[in-house]
């Protein structure tokens, strides 16, 4: 491996020195307090318009001086300026902009100011390439200034404090936050009350309250990792006293927090930045960052750019530029599927500082104990569209099973064997199935099984007959510490693909080959010992068998107890061959001719499985995923429940949900109960006269606004061109301007306890059901007519009307 020589290697000096000009050596950074002349920096490229970048010289502002920063929200800070240094970068190759005066400490780590700095610079901005600029450059400042800071950075980044798999929670709710905020300030409830109906978000309910206030004893900053050690110590109060002791560590970091910092520590405290930065954005800013800024030791020119390569973009050349553009690309490529292999910041920058890129792609990938990112399906209408996709290849369908999607890792050492059972969200479930723990390590000894990961759906079964049952009764099981004597809901576990086996990575096998090893390795259990699951291989109809049997096997699935099929791909290849089905009319247009691969394809959407639920024929395709945010107060039989439910959508790009249809079919008396209950108008963490966040609400005005953190399954007849929705406008392109889609007769189906929200459905999955609809399709049209018709057909529900919208 070539290593460069110590002078490559950028240095906050080497970025004085090298890529920028020497007149920014005399205004670099001048560490005394207060606003001082900003340094100079030269920016890469600059320009909207796709130029070629030139050098230019913008201004980077000086920190906020506590008095002068005057208004709320969205775009200002205290200091006008004509260029904010990320939210003008839009080209893909971002500018290094050096930290600012004061946002540095000297004393090995990096202020909490700088983070929040860059949160106030990205929140002034909607475009993806200006907010991943200005997280770039974020990790480059922090790893040249304080690597440490960078993983403490990166969770602080995506409102998480841990791997899903670890599942620390920081367990702070609404109320306890706003406790502290009023304690700090000093205002009084009613006050805080006035604040939280003018502003909404907590954050700045915060910023407002605190703007004022004034410590007799100047505090030590707060730093990036001190706030991130902090927020592990709410999470460690457990037991009795542990609400005030959480409420005082909250004080101390709002004593402690100045200006911007207030808004975001308290944005960052309930678990909402708004800034759009997901995991993608966040593992490609760190990619990009790294190739620019490596983190120390074994360098390779392979992966990273030297400060020559830098100077060249800097003026200007395609062709660096072009080089440039491939390094991220590899690089974001590596970091993706490490990731996807590992879920684990940490895990990822400590791999990055030891050895760089190479020693990731080495060292990094598949644990057993460690859950990856799983494959998932796409949508299809019709047996007729799988054969379109497949053309000749063969595939199998299988029974798509109404469970819990499980990935189950064994392992066995000189301690014994383990096994771990994590969700498709990557939460460790092993003691909420200890009936499946115990088949597992029975399966170990019987089959000589050292090593494997199963995917697999566990399903409940009927005790007598051992007949499937529905995921509701599944969801009738506790969900933690589970006893083995307890269970009164037995399940069966229906593998479906193999991962990992006696030391093998079978991630690159054909499925072919993965189903034919779990059918040697992993044989049925229909009769389980007391205690434990029975285990079965799912029921599946391959291509070869014929269109007929494939057809009746549908048929079967349709009226059975399943939910539809799952069709996979067996081989990859090349699925341009030109079908011949006999009676199926196979459309001539959109024959795919793509390389489709039947490898386990981690952490995507892959055309390679196909899910056909049921109700493919009527329906709008695939069943929606939509959060509930809001309700009005139900009528007549509903009257003390809430009904309709307003649902939203989760956009990806804002962070935040967007209000798409509301709802009232499909539900119980018992579940509207149940659901008045939860969110409750006497529970103000959960349930509020005021939205929980400054989203998009369209014309929808519910009477109440819920605290987004359930994900509903819906169904729906039609999607539709709405006057009165907002969700996915501008992503579906055709006559209707400003208008959204929304969803046509809306009928729940169940609550998904195993997705959180942000893994709800996004606006441009709506847009892409709305354009692959069939009456869209037979049109051809990108638009449909404009009837924004939002009346329900459940004969119990009473029609709402456009006051109530
Ligand atoms: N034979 C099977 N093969 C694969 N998945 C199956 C099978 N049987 C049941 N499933 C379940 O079906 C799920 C995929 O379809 P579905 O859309 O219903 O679920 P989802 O979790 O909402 O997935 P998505 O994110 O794709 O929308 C899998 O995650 C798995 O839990």
């Amino acid at each position: 491996m070539a290593k460069r020589k110590q002078a490559d290697q950028p240095s906050l000096d080497s970025y004085f020195s090298g890529s920028v000009p020497k007149k920014l050596k005399a205004t670099k950074v001048k560490t005394k307090a207060g606003p001082s002349k900003p340094p100079e920096v030269i920016e890469l490229s600059d320009s909207d318009d796709n130029s070629p970048p030139v050098a230019s010289s913008s201004r980077i502002s000086p920190p906020p001086s506590p008095k002068k920063v005057i208004r709320l929200g969205a775009a200002t800070t205290s200091v006008q300026r004509k260029e904010p240094p990320y939210s003008t970068l839009t080209h893909d190759i971002p500018a290094f902009v050096p930290i600012p005066d004061d946002y540095h400490l000297t004393s090995g780590s990096v202020a909490f100011s700088f983070l929040a700095y860059t949160l106030a610079e990205i929140s002034k901005t909607r475009s993806r390439i200006a907010i991943l600029n200005g997280l770039t450059n974020c990790f480059r400042v922090i790893a040249i200034h304080h690597p440490p800071s960078l993983t403490p950075a990166i969770y602080l980044l995506s409102n998480t404090l841990s791997p899903p798999y670890a599942q620390v929670e920081l367990g702070l709710g609404p109320s306890a936050i706003t406790q502290s905020i009023q304690q700090v300030s000093g205002l009084t409830a009613a006050n805080l009350r006035k604040l939280y109906n003018k502003h909404g978000d907590p954050g700045d309910v915060a910023y407002a309250a605190k703007v004022n206030t004034r410590t007799l004893i100047p505090l030590p900053p707060l730093t990036i990792s001190g706030v991130y050690e902090a927020l592990l110590k709410i999470s460690n109060c457990k037991g009795q006293g542990a609400a005030k002791q959480r409420q005082h560590i909250v004080e101390k970091l709002l004593v402690a927090a100045k200006g911007e910092e207030t808004r975001f520590l308290v944005r960052i405290l309930s678990q909402n930045l708004r800034i759009g930065a997901v995991r993608t954005s966040l593992l490609t800013a760190l990619a990009r960052a790294t190739v620019l800024t490596p983190l120390p030791e074994k360098l390779s020119s392979k992966w990273y750019a030297s400060a020559a390569l830098l100077k060249t973009v800097q003026k200007g050349d395609e062709s660096a530029q072009e080089k440039l553009k491939n390094k991220f690309k590899r690089a974001e490529d590596l970091l993706r599927r490490m990731f996807a292999l590992q879920p684990n910041y940490e895990y990822i920058v400590t791999a990055l500082g030891e050895g760089g890129f190479e020693h990731l792609s080495e060292n990094g990938g598949l644990a057993v104990g460690i859950p990856l990112l799983p494959t998932l399906g796409t949508p299809a209408r019709s047996l007729e569209e799988v054969y379109e996709r497949f053309g000749e290849l063969p595939f199998t369908a299988e029974c798509k099973y109404d469970g819990q999607r499980a990935q189950i890792h064994i392992q066995r050492t000189g301690a014994g064997i383990e096994v771990k059972i994590f969700s498709r969200h990557l939460e460790d479930m092993t003691d909420k199935y200890p009936d499946v723990v115990a088949t597992m390590m029975q399966m170990s000894t019987d089959k000589g099984v050292d090593s494997a990961i199963v995917d697999a759906e566990i399903v409940a079964v009927s005790p007598d007959t051992g007949e499937l049952r529905s995921f509701q009764d599944l969801s009738g099981r506790a969900r933690k510490a589970v006893n083995i004597g307890d269970i009164t809901i037995p399940v069966c576990v229906f593998a479906f693909d193999l991962m990992y086996l006696n030391d093998k990575v079978l991630l690159e096998e054909d499925f072919r080959v993965r189903r034919a090893l779990i059918r040697q390795h992993l044989p049925p259990i229909t009769s389980p010992v007391r205690g434990s699951a029975a285990f079965a291989h799912v029921e599946a109809c391959d291509s070869t068998e014929g269109l007929a049997e494939v057809q009746s096997f549908w048929n079967r699935a349709v009226q059975g107890q399943s939910e539809g099929l799952m069709v996979k791909l067996l081989d990859s290849g090349n699925a341009s061959a030109e079908p011949d089905r006999g009676d199926i009319a196979i459309p001539t247009t959109a024959k795919s001719s793509k390389k489709l691969s039947a490898h386990y394809n981690i952490d995507q959407r892959t055309y390679s499985w196909i899910k056909l639920k049921k109700d493919y024929v009527e329906g709008i395709g695939d069943s929606l995923d939509l959060i509930p945010i809001g309700a009005w107060n139900g009528n007549g039989r509903k009257a003390g429940w809430w009904s309709p439910i307003l649902l939203g959508l989760w956009d990806p790009s804002t962070g935040k949900p967007v209000a798409v249809c509301k709802c009232m079919s499909g539900f119980s008396d018992a579940f509207y109960k149940d659901l008045t209950a939860r969110y409750s108008l006497n529970d103000e963490d959960n349930c509020s006269a005021r939205p929980f966040w400054d989203g998009d609400f369209g014309g929808f005005r519910p009477s109440v606004y819920f605290r987004p953190h359930e994900v509903w399954e819906l169904r729906g007849a039609d999607i539709t061109v709405s006057p009165v929705s907002t969700a996915s406008q501008g992503l579906f392109g055709g006559v209707s301007g400003e208008k959204g889609l929304s969803i046509r007769f809306p009928r729940f189906i169940k609550l998904r306890e195993d997705k959180g929200i942000e893994e709800a459905s996004s606006p441009t999955q709506l847009a892409n059901m709305y354009q692959n609809q069939p009456s869209m399709r037979a049109q051809g049209k990108t638009a449909g007519a404009d009837d924004g018709d939002l009346e329900d057909p459940d004969p119990e529900s009473e029609n709402v009307t456009e006051d109530e919208l």
